[in-house]
């Protein structure tokens, strides 16, 4: 099959590791960097070009569209779609999951455990706010952020109602979240391919971090889902409509509470961690779809 992969930069480990096992499969697997595809737009006859050429006969496309460029990735992934190439992630939900608040919304009708959170319109009655999540400590997240930079914890009243007020001041959207304390500083990344967890890793934050992201300096161990985390991390990919899924959870003393379902999870942290070949599992699907 002529596989392509979405990437803006051919050097991450997970680009490298999924063009090494496709190539092992036997497969023509080509790295095309989304943000310089051009796409022709007519009647009937989707195009996309990249390098002055057209990409044709392609089997299978899997995105790895990074969070700063979401709106031309999402575009180049759609046209892929109207060619009826078979997309390992759909352009709707790769923009659904990208939109933290959005996402959270659809978890929670799905009926799945969260942090409970609220979002206000900038609102001047921070105190009210802090209030309907029960107080400090409190959890205050930049909407757009990434890899653990804009999540805060503030431990008490008075630090709450300064950062909020600070961040409504400079119109930054935020959530503001209850801390779970419990999760003791580590989370869980259920790796979720085609319906089935693939692999999970517990998470921890390095001495004295609540958070657990390895940007952060946290370290990752191989870790068994017990039966009711895996079907909230199964639950949790099959409402936010994706095939590929990175699920975060924390484990706190009402069972696990989804933070978020991540569209284009990293490879290198998950296969270090459980030694197994995730990439595999990728490839594999889309061999399943593509024919
Ligand atoms: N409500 C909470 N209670 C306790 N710990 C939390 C809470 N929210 C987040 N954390 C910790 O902080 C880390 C970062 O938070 P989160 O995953 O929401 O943001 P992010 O990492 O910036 O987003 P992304 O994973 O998209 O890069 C989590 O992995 C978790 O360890
Ligand atoms: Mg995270
Ligand atoms: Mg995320």
């Amino acid at each position: 099959m002529k596989l392509v992969i979405l990437s803006a930069n051919p050097n991450l480990y997970s680009t490298k590791r999924l063009v090494e096992v496709g190539e092992k499969k036997g497969h023509e697997m080509m790295v095309v960097d989304h943000t310089k595809c051009d796409l022709v737009i007519e009647k009937k006859k989707p195009i996309v070009i990249y390098k002055g050429k057209e990409l044709t006969d392609i089997d299978g496309v899997i995105p790895r569209i990074g969070a700063s460029v979401t709106f031309f990735g999402t575009a180049v992934v759609r046209q892929f779609e109207m060619m009826k190439v078979f997309t390992a992630t759909e352009s709707q939900a790769l923009v659904r999951s990208r939109d933290k608040l959005r996402s959270l919304q659809i978890l929670s009708r799905a009926s799945l455990g969260l942090p409970k959170t609220v979002f206000s319109n900038y609102s001047k009655d921070v105190s009210s706010v802090i209030d309907k999540v029960g107080g400090a400590p409190l959890v205050i997240k930049l909407l757009e952020g990434t890899q653990g930079l804009g999540v805060v914890l503030a431990d008490n009243r008075n630090s709450a109602e300064s950062i909020l007020e600070a961040f409504n001041g400079l119109q930054a959207r935020v959530i503001v979240q209850e801390f779970i304390k419990e999760a003791k500083g580590a989370d869980l990344r259920a790796f979720v391919v085609d319906g089935v967890v693939v692999g999970a890793m517990k998470r921890q934050g390095k001495e004295g971090e609540f958070r657990s992201n390895l940007h952060r300096g946290g370290s990752a161990e191989i870790i068994e889902l017990t039966d009711e985390e895996e079907n909230a991390a199964l639950k949790a990919a099959r409402v936010m409509g994706l095939g590929v899924a990175g699920v975060d959870m924390l484990q706190s003393a009402r069972g696990p509470l989804i933070l978020e379902v991540n569209s284009s999870p990293g490879l290198e942290g998950i296969e270090r961690a459980t030694g197994k070949n995730i990439a595999l599992q990728i490839i594999k699907y889309v061999e399943r779809n593509a024919e």
